[in-house]
């Protein structure tokens, strides 16, 4: 019999194996995140990250098998609707999920359907117009709301999809590479805003290979490799030279500022 869960898990993985197609990702991953504790998973391409996001957002479901579970919410049996209320999500899948005509309200208000776009029988209340429009005013996004999503930049969708992901009050945000192809201004105004979220108490799993996006408030970091984890402990220890330079295999020198990390490479 596997262990009772933890009432603030929301993700627990017992010995998961889970495959993509033919190609097996996790063989036996073993994983707790807890709300109102704020992650990092970070891993080199091809690492198992996404993969992970998606075995909490449901996109990929486990080999049933004895001695292994998924628990979401403290339940192996999460209703996709309910869990979509539940999490606000952010990932490369999703902004490309959106058509080019769409309006960029219409991104923002699909997040209380959990859907991508607004179908027939989706009839927003006055006050999710309202919610929408006061957070796309929150994210400096109002002057966007009429404009078709296939002419914003890769930075004021991500932006876009944030409100998204924020619109219904979601207990986990997840961020899949939310920095990724983003200018510096872009980026720093996205992790701006980020800690913004994260001090008013929004729990945080971040999901990334760059090591500049992972907030000063993260205390939490995973680190993946080949879909094992080979590292899980205190930020503060395991985001230096040593660690680093094992997990993306080439040797690397850390550099802190302001609570910020860089890495260079070392020698
Ligand atoms: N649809 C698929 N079919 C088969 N294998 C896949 C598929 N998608 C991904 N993979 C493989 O599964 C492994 C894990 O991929 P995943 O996208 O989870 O890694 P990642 O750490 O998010 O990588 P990246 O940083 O490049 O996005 C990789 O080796 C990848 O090549």
């Amino acid at each position: 019999m596997s262990e009772a869960p933890a009432p603030s898990a929301y993700l627990e993985l017992q010995a998961v194996e889970a495959w993509l197609g033919p190609r097996r990702v996790f063989e036996d991953l073993s994983l707790r995140l807890h709300r109102g504790e704020h992650t990092v998973v970070l891993g080199p391409n091809g690492s198992g990250k996404s993969s992970l996001v998606k075995l909490l957002s449901r996109e990929l479901y486990p080999v049933v098998k004895p001695g292994s579970s998924l628990r979401i919410f403290g339940s192996e049996t999460v209703n996709l609707w309910e869990l979509r209320g539940r999490i606000g999500l952010v990932s490369q899948d999703l902004q490309a999920a959106y058509g080019g005509r769409v309006p960029a309200a219409d991104v923002v208000l699909s997040g209380f359907f959990g859907s991508v776009g607004i179908g027939r029988s989706q009839v927003a209340t006055t006050s999710q117009h309202r919610r929408v429009a006061a957070l796309m005013a929150q994210l400096g996004l109002a002057e966007l709301a009429e404009r078709p999503y296939g002419q914003l930049s890769d930075g004021q969708r991500r932006r876009l999809l944030l409100a998204r992901a924020l619109v219904h009050g979601p207990e986990v945000l997840v961020l899949d590479e939310p920095t990724n192809g983003l200018d510096l201004k872009a980026k720093h105004q996205l992790l701006a805003l980020l800690r913004e979220l994260v001090q008013a108490g929004t729990t945080l799993l971040l999901v990334t290979h760059q090591i500049e996006a992972i907030l000063p408030e993260i205390r939490r970091c995973v680190l993946l490799r080949e879909g094992k984890v080979v590292g899980d402990g205190p930020a503060a220890q395991l985001l230096q030279d040593a660690p680093l330079s094992a997990l993306f295999a080439t040797p690397l020198r850390v550099c802190e500022a302001n609570g910020y990390r860089q890495v260079l490479p070392a020698g």
